[in-house]
């Protein structure tokens, strides 16, 4: 049995990560006393004693639990937004390319991905370094994200009294804290516009990619790259081109990955071949955060990754 301390395990990723490790035959919780949870000294006596802890903290709390660690010489797995793309740290996203499993399993200090970076990277990535898209284009992301996405202060906005808007855009000053990461491990030049939303539903993400394509490429290669690089990789499905599978078709929704690791690419094409839309559809809450987290834990300790990842 190996042991996980989650620190912040009552905020909304850290009760999900809990949620599945109560399933995991491998891991047992070790859980800090309540009244405790901001001491120090009771955060560094845990981590000591747990093989991987998990922080699930907002991102000041996250950098003081790192410096513990540090002192500790602890193995970390952060679910803040501060290290992505932090020397010393392996980015915690499985599928990147087919080292990034061992350099996460021998890491000491992993970051799990932001949740609109995770379907961002795994659309761009891969086209771009088989040069079907270029490093240095003029690329826009749009998305829309279910609330809980906001941790408690805006589940608690949406689900109490307060008047929460249906569907609002943000991030309208186009320094969103996801940029940098979407920048370096796509391979990108400069940062994209990105254009994030919130809608009035707690989970569920949609990552829209809008392209032009030059120079003959057609939207069926950038489908068939997708589908060949994930052929292997149980959480990423890759569809048809124009393929929308949805049971709210003909619209393309946020849902149906809810409480999964799941991820789905999409590929949709305009009649010209050369233009469309590349889509990935996540659960913000599973893949997007917390789903992630016990596959890179699975990873960290030497388990299959698939074990306990899904809440359904
Ligand atoms: N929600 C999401 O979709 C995603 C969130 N994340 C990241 O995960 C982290 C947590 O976010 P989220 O779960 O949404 O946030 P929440 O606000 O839902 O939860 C944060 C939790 O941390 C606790 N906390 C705050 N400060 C401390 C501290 N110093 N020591 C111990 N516990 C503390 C809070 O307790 P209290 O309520 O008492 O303040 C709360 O329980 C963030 O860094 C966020 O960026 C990552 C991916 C997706
Ligand atoms: C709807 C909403 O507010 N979403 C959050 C991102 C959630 C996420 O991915 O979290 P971290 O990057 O914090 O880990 C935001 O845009 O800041």
């Amino acid at each position: 049995m190996k042991k996980v301390f989650i620190d912040g395990e009552t905020g909304t990723t850290g009760l999900q990560v809990k949620d599945r490790l109560v399933n995991h035959p491998d891991i047992e919780i070790i859980s800090i006393d309540p009244t405790k949870k901001r001491d120090m000294e009771e955060k560094r006596r845990l981590m000591k004693e747990a093989d991987v802890t998990v922080l699930c903290l907002p991102d000041d709390a996250a950098i003081e639990s790192v410096i513990l660690a540090k002192e500790e010489g602890c193995r970390i797995l952060d679910a803040s937004s501060v290290h992505r793309v932090a020397e010393g740290w392996v980015y915690g996203l499985p599928e990147l390319d087919v080292s990034q499993r061992d350099k996460i399993k021998a890491a000491q200090f992993v970051s799990n991905p932001g949740c609109y970076p995770t379907g961002a990277i795994l659309l761009l990535k891969p086209l771009i370094e088989a040069g079907l898209l270029p490093a240095d284009g003029d690329y826009s992301i749009n998305a829309v994200s279910g609330y809980s996405g906001g941790g408690n202060a805006l589940i608690d906005r949406y689900e109490g009294t307060e008047n929460a808007p249906v569907y609002g855009a943000y991030g309208l000053t186009f320094n969103h804290k996801h940029l940098p990461e979407i920048k370096t491990w796509s391979g990108l030049d400069k940062a994209p516009i990105f254009m994030p939303s919130v809608g009035s539903f707690r989970q569920g993400m949609l990552t829209f990619l809008p392209i032009q394509l030059k120079n003959g490429v057609t939207m069926t290669q950038l489908q068939t790259k997708l589908a060949e690089v994930y052929a292997n990789d149980a959480f990423v499905t890759v569809n048809e081109v124009n393929h929308v599978v949805d049971d709210a078709a003909p619209f393309l929704t946020p849902h149906g990955l809810e409480d999964t690791n799941q991820i789905e690419l999409s590929v949709l094409s305009a009649p010209d071949n050369q233009s469309g839309v590349l889509v990935a559809k996540l659960d913000n809450l599973g893949k997007g955060a917390s789903g992630a987290a016990v596959q890179n834990l699975n990873i960290m300790l030497g388990f299959d990754e698939a074990t306990a990842v899904n809440l359904r």
